[in-house]
């Protein structure tokens, strides 16, 4: 890629941008939040036209003003959200817009054959599954065995391990040799500098619009990257976060609560839970075990059948959301972009959703349902917020879907913990974000519950979930395996726990609610 260029309004996504990719190796982009990496990676696979700038494939200048064009010349692009069809089978996600594809076949034939592209290729789902069966890891691998269909020689992943468990990394990082050792260049984007230093041959890092730096993966110091990324401003890669506040009263108790999945299975079983105020009780738990569903229902979004949720001890059960909202519930959703903004709103009626919730009927007016907004008002709390939060954005007039993915987190976040909430239900709330906004969340959600919130902390980071919270609750397939404060059990326990192997009993994990 030669000179590339691309604008948005107010922005310079990409300002001149030179980028090599070499054939069968790993090259790692790395830049903080709205550096520009996916744009240079959508320009590449055809999802953006450049202002400026060429591309040249093998010597031959191109032109992607489409993936498919992208996919014809060999480059192939896996998102850091999935892209398949839920109803269909694995084999038919696979050939779906393929060439080769047929409007009428034999699904049986199609799976045997997808069946032994896999074996050829080395990476394995079961082709008569439905994509709505398959766990994160397995969809990726869809993904991946999609692109490889279409005989691509490069393959982009944006934030691939975002939404991984640590075993699933494992297996990421398997596969993404096994394409290296088949000549095939992976592009890997990311924010983890320890997985970075691990996969990449090379590593290019980006800030502002621009490529700042290079560096051959093992010259790459977790020291040096960060200053490439940040440049002069001083950061504090592995910055700890004491707490020092002891919970006190019940905030948030969850007995006995069964609640369904999408398809209809018991996604939650017998779900016991207490949340203290100043309390950070963790959620963890491979991706899928019921994390996603436990947060709904806390929420309102998610109806028990079974069960009780008490919130300084009235019931919730089965008060809406709107209500749980004046009451101090905050969510932060785990999927972001489907959940977690409007993206054709603009960033500061996105900023102000919840607080309309907040100020109840003031006017008469407003009694008889004909609601006055402040414009003026919310657009100076939307600054404040975007300010302190760190948002990056042209102004609080863009549409919030316009933000880079780690710029629509920290609005999320914002927004949630600006209106200072009794409980605050956080999914995964540094996913995708750099190392300086990583630390402003968990330091954050810390000084939080020193002031006095709950915070139940939802995440696959489980380094994260053990350096943040008071308690842990470890969730497998939907049940509690076991409750335990950081450092009570060995890592080799709670990774047994994580898999259904280990369970504590019914009177230890009650013992440790209770303390
Ligand atoms: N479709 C778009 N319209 C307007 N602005 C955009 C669009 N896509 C990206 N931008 C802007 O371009 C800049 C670079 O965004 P990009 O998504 O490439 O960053 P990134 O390095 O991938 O960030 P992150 O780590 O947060 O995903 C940001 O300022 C973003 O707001």
């Amino acid at each position: 890629m030669r000179g590339i260029v691309k604008r948005f309004p107010g922005v310079v996504a990409n300002d001149h941008v030179d980028l090599k990719i070499c054939r069968g190796e790993v090259l790692a982009i790395l830049g903080e939040n709205g550096a520009g990496k996916t744009t240079l990676m959508n320009v590449l696979y055809g999802l953006y036209l450049p202002d400026e700038g060429e591309i040249h494939i093998k010597g031959r200048k191109v032109l992607h003003r489409s993936p498919r064009d992208a996919i014809e010349n060999g480059v192939g692009m896996v998102h850091q959200h999935f892209t398949l069809v839920d109803d269909l089978t694995v084999a038919e996600n696979i050939v779906l817009g393929a060439e080769k594809f047929k409007v009428f076949y034999d699904l049986e034939k199609l799976a045997k054959e997808i069946d032994e592209f896999m074996k050829t290729i080395g990476l394995y789902v079961d082709p008569l599954k439905k994509a709505y069966e398959l766990s994160a890891g397995e969809k990726q691998k869809v993904e991946i065995l999609k692109a490889l269909y279409r005989r691509v020689e490069v393959l982009i992943l944006d934030e691939p391990t975002s939404v991984l468990s640590p075993i699933e990394v494992r297996e990421l990082f398997k596969t993404i040799r096994n394409l290296k050792s088949r000549g095939i260049s992976v592009v890997f984007i990311s924010h983890k500098l320890d997985e970075v230093m691990e996969i990449a041959d090379r590593i290019v890092v980006m800030r502002a619009g621009k490529v700042v730096g290079e560096l051959a993966g093992h010259e790459a110091t977790k020291q040096l990257l960060a200053t490439l990324m940040i440049g002069s401003r001083a950061v504090n890669i592995e910055e700890k976060f004491g707490k020092h506040v002891r919970p006190a009263g019940k905030l948030l108790e969850v007995v006995d609560l069964w609640v369904k999945g999408d398809r209809g299975e018991d996604s939650l079983k017998a779900v016991n839970l207490v949340v203290r105020k100043g309390e950070i009780v963790g959620v963890a738990g491979v991706a899928g075990s019921g994390q996603r569903e436990l947060a709904e229902a806390i929420y309102g979004l998610r109806p028990a059948w079974r069960g009780r949720i008490l919130l300084e001890g009235k019931d919730i059960t089965r008060s809406p959301t709107a209500e749980r909202i004046k009451m101090g519930v905050s969510l932060i959703p785990e999927d972001r972009l489907r959940y977690g903004v409007a993206a054709e709103l603009p960033v500061y009626e996105n900023i102000y959703l919840e607080k309309v919730h907040l100020e109840g009927r003031k006017s008469l007016l407003d009694r008889i349902g004909l609601r006055v907004l402040d414009k003026k008002g919310m657009v100076d709390y939307a600054k404040k917020v975007v300010e302190k939060f760190s948002v990056k954005t042209p102004s609080v007039f863009t549409n919030a879907g316009k933000l880079s993915g780690g710029n629509i987190q920290r609005l999320i976040v914002g927004r949630e913990l600006e209106r200072k909430p009794l409980l605050v239900i956080a999914g995964e709330p540094t996913a995708g974000l750099d190392i300086a906004a990583t630390n402003f969340v968990r330091k954050m959600i810390v000084e939080m519950s020193e002031a006095g919130a709950g915070v139940l902390l939802i995440s696959s980071d489980l380094q994260e979930v053990l350096e943040l919270s008071d308690k842990v609750v470890i969730l497998c397939n939907g049940e509690v395996m076991g409750v335990f404060r950081p450092g009570e059990l060995s890592m080799e326990e709670v990774g047994l726990m994580m898999s259904c192997a280990k369970r504590m009993s019914k009177e230890e994990v009650e013992r440790a609610w209770g303390t």
